[in-house]
């Protein structure tokens, strides 16, 4: 290995990028740069003894761990080790904003068997133990994301600082991966932040800020960015003269983990983790289950055995069908963040939008656009009561904030303070888009067109709210059609991730690709659709709901049909989303579907009796739950003790309004299967039908907008792992047995005959 004097302009270059680095540089001197020029790893030694150990892949936008890696550390840690002039290292990163965003996935994708997935995390083990074994203290200087491998390279640190920087986020997000922490995270975390703690972030992938990293004792201290190495390099320093490697942890030991701080104690948490990981995965999830199993094996057997299983664990899950989808849903996500509406079309800026209704939908697109896209919103309404309605729907998010401590004050009355209201169109004249949240009604959004246009610019773009109406409808009356589109949201809009853009056919490509900017600035993943009734997601969603309908009129009980498809993985079964959504609400979309598309989408006749009776669901309080319980007598609350009372009951009088009794016969796999078949034969209508761009869009589109399983990869890749056939044959059996509304769709069959996938 090389060990050339570098210039000082290869220090300056490190220190420029990181902005921090430039106080040290200035009184540094000489430097060695121990490296071949393409290493991902530069090592840079200061006058003071102290060398910084910078990593920064090139042609890269994020470092990430490579295998190939191994043998470039390995070096660095060796010269380490025979450079005795060496008192200490700062690891920190050479990209601007961000540390290192873990293990690269593609390289886990390229893994083919199980025993090389182990080999990896097992190097990958070894080398961080190398790090954590040197004898001069290392910290690491953390900016950015340092996330998954990146965080486990930090915590083999014997000190981290990280900078108050809005971008640094720690966590090890792997069990989104459908992963766990496979270069020792699940044996160090729990050192360092305790086991409630740790078991909280990897079974939830949550991230950390700054100061929260602090609280838990993940960090040793918060720091400006621009003082960020030299805090660094102080805190070697001081473990330096204190010769220790490791600083006390500065979190706050509570009551309760001193009180689980044996091993009885411990096996109550494992339980009740393993408890609480079953009721929300429904099993569906295998990484949750291994990473407390490592967990618990690191801390109840021997480290040397937690890692073991861990690297075990690691691989089984790598190799598993449930990681490859949510790695393949991982990067169609990252590639979406790129999508620009029409390639080649650039957006024009938002400066200023404004927005029809300050109802539900109303109150949670200016907040998304006050708040995440940061442009200033005018919401009109007729009356005041409705401007009102809106503005507590941004204070009452923005308060829960500040009592949880993650914006001050003054920060909530800055972002309210973008949101304003007017009953006429005041302020209309300086806003370059409007988006309507009226009531679905077609004359009444045409006259919304017609009104945005005579109030604002010539070049002002009227995206519509609407979840079924045709957007060439709405814009028939336009006198500038080419500004019109569909822009459809989510309920709840401030939640939901997706957003659906329908442009009709004469909508601008400049309108285009401004609305899917102004909804990725909204913090959206969007998708464009075709303006056919019910665009994607409600067409798809709409056989399903149709057939769970069927199901309940031919006897399944309400709460099986809801159980069947959660434990397939949807996040509420479909009763349940009537009753969310509103009865009237569906029952408003279903015939407009009906008209376009067939009689496949007519809803059972019997379910008018539900409206007939008031039933609109949740909003109400009456549907097809009960809402009001009756208060639970002593008898009620001592059995629900022993066994747990349903938290929200079936309203059993349904039944008899629809005259039906209740006996289900079938099993809950038939149950889930009918519905869900429904769907992927309408997904599959889309892709054919280029409702959806590509089956990339429909399944994310599926995922996001609805909470199709995402472990599944989304009803098309779904279609490819079952086989085309086999749905194809799933689909006429049933089409024999229960009707036409089964029928495999042409582009099914054809997939089928010639041995197709969609991917
Ligand atoms: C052994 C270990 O325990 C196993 C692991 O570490 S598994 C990995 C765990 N890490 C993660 O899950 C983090 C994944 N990354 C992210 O969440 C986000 O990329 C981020 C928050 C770091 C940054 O987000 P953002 O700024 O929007 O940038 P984003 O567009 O997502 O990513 C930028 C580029 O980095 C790539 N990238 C980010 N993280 C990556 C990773 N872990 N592997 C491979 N590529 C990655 C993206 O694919 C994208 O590449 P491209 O520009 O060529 O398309």
């Amino acid at each position: 290995m090389s060990n050339d004097k570098v210039e000082n302009s290869k220090v300056k270059d490190c220190a420029d990028k990181d902005g921090a680095v430039d106080n040290q540089a200035a009184e540094s001197h000489t430097a060695t740069h121990a490296e071949s020029p393409i290493s991902a790893f530069s090592l840079v030694k200061h006058d003071n003894g102290i060398a910084h150990l910078v990593m920064d892949v090139a042609d890269e936008s994020m470092n990430t761990l490579k295998a190939e890696f191994a043998e470039q550390i390995t070096q660095v840690l060796a010269q380490i080790k025979a450079d005795t002039s060496i008192i200490g290292i700062v690891l920190c990163s050479g990209k601007p904003d961000s540390f290192v965003a873990g293990a690269d996935i593609n390289m886990l994708n390229a893994c083919q068997t199980k025993e090389e997935v182990v080999a990896l995390s097992r190097q990958g083990q070894m080398i961080f133990a190398q790090l954590e074994q040197l004898t001069i203290p290392i910290v690491a200087a953390i900016n950015g994301p340092c996330l998954g491998g990146g965080l486990e390279l930090a915590m083999a640190c014997h000190g981290r600082i990280c900078s108050d920087n809005a971008k640094t986020a720690l966590g090890l997000p792997e069990v989104q991966l459908g992963l766990l922490p496979g270069s020792g995270g699940t044996q160090r975390l729990p050192k360092l932040v305790g086991l409630q703690k740790s078991l909280d972030m990897m079974l939830t992938g949550k991230q950390l800020r700054a100061k929260q990293a602090l609280k838990s004792g993940l960090v040793d201290d918060v720091v400006p960015n621009s003082i960020l190495i030299s805090a660094a390099e102080n805190l070697v320093l001081s473990f330096s003269t204190k010769g220790k490697h490791y600083h006390k942890s500065q979190r706050k030991i509570g009551l309760v983990e001193k009180l689980l701080a044996n091993k009885a104690g411990r096996n109550i948490v494992y339980q009740q983790a393993e408890k609480s990981v079953l009721s929300k995965t429904q099993g569906n999830y295998p990484a949750p289950l291994k990473i407390i199993d490592c967990v618990r094996t690191g801390l109840e057997a021997s480290s040397t055995q937690g890692y073991q299983v861990e690297a075990e664990h690691f691989a089984d899950l790598v190799m598993s069908s449930e990681s490859q989808q949510l790695r393949h849903l991982f990067f169609a996500t990252t590639e979406m963040k790129k999508e620009q509406g029409v390639a080649d079309v650039k957006a024009e800026a938002i400066l200023k939008a404004g927005v029809l209704g300050g109802g539900l939908m109303g109150g949670g697109i200016a907040f998304v656009t006050a708040t995440k896209a940061n442009v200033p919103v005018r919401i009109k309404d007729i009356n005041h009561k409705g401007i009102n309605s809106a503005l507590k729907y941004s204070y009452d998010l923005l308060n829960k904030k500040v009592k949880r401590r993650f914006i001050l004050k003054s920060e909530m009355q800055k972002q309210l303070a973008m949101i304003t209201g007017t009953v006429n169109f005041t302020g209309f004249k300086s806003v370059d888009i409007v988006v309507e949240a009226v009531f679905e009604d077609l004359a009444l959004k045409q006259e919304m067109v017609v009104a945005v246009e005579e109030h604002t610019q010539e070049q002002t773009i009227f995206a519509s709210n609407t979840s079924s109406l045709p957007i060439h409808k709405i814009a028939a009356q336009a006198k500038r059609p080419e500004n019109v589109i569909g822009l459809h949201y989510f309920s709840p809009v401030d939640k939901m991730p997706l957003v659906e853009i329908i442009p009709h056919e004469n909508t601008s490509d400049k309108t285009i690709s401004t609305t899917v900017a102004f909804a990725k600035k909204q913090g959206k993943t969007p998708i464009v659709v075709k303006d056919k009734a019910g665009f994607y997601v409600n067409r798809i969603l709409a056989p399903y709901m149709n057939e769970a309908a069927i199901l309940l009129l031919a006897g399944e009980p309400i709460d099986k049909i809801d159980n069947a498809l959660v434990k397939f993985g949807f996040p509420v079964g479909p009763m349940q989303l009537l009753d969310e959504v509103g009865i009237d609400v569906g029952a408003k979309i279903g015939p407009i579907l009906q008209a376009d598309l067939g009689e496949r989408f007519a809803a059972p006749a019997a379910f008018d009796k539900l409206i007939d009776d008031g039933r609109l669901g949740k909003k109400v309080n009456k549907g097809l739950y009960l809402y009001k319980q009756p208060k639970k007598g002593l008898v009620a609350k001592l059995t629900g003790l022993i066994k747990p009372l349903p938290s929200k009951p079936v309203d059993e009088s349904i039944y008899l309004l629809l005259g039906i009794t209740p006996k289900g016969k079938l099993s809950a796999e038939t149950i889930a299967k009918r519905c869900l078949y429904m769907m992927l034969n309408e997904a599959a209508r889309c892709v054919d039908e280029g409702i959806v761009r590509n089956a990339r869009d429909g399944d994310i589109g599926a995922i996001f907008g609805i909470g199709f399983p995402p472990f599944l990869g989304g009803p098309l890749r779904y279609i490819d792992s079952v086989g085309a056939k086999s749905v194809v044959a799933q689909l006429s059996q049933w089409a024999e047995q229960y009707g036409e509304r089964y029928s495999p769709c042409q582009a099914l069959i054809t997939m089928a005959e010639n041995d197709q996938s969609y991917y």
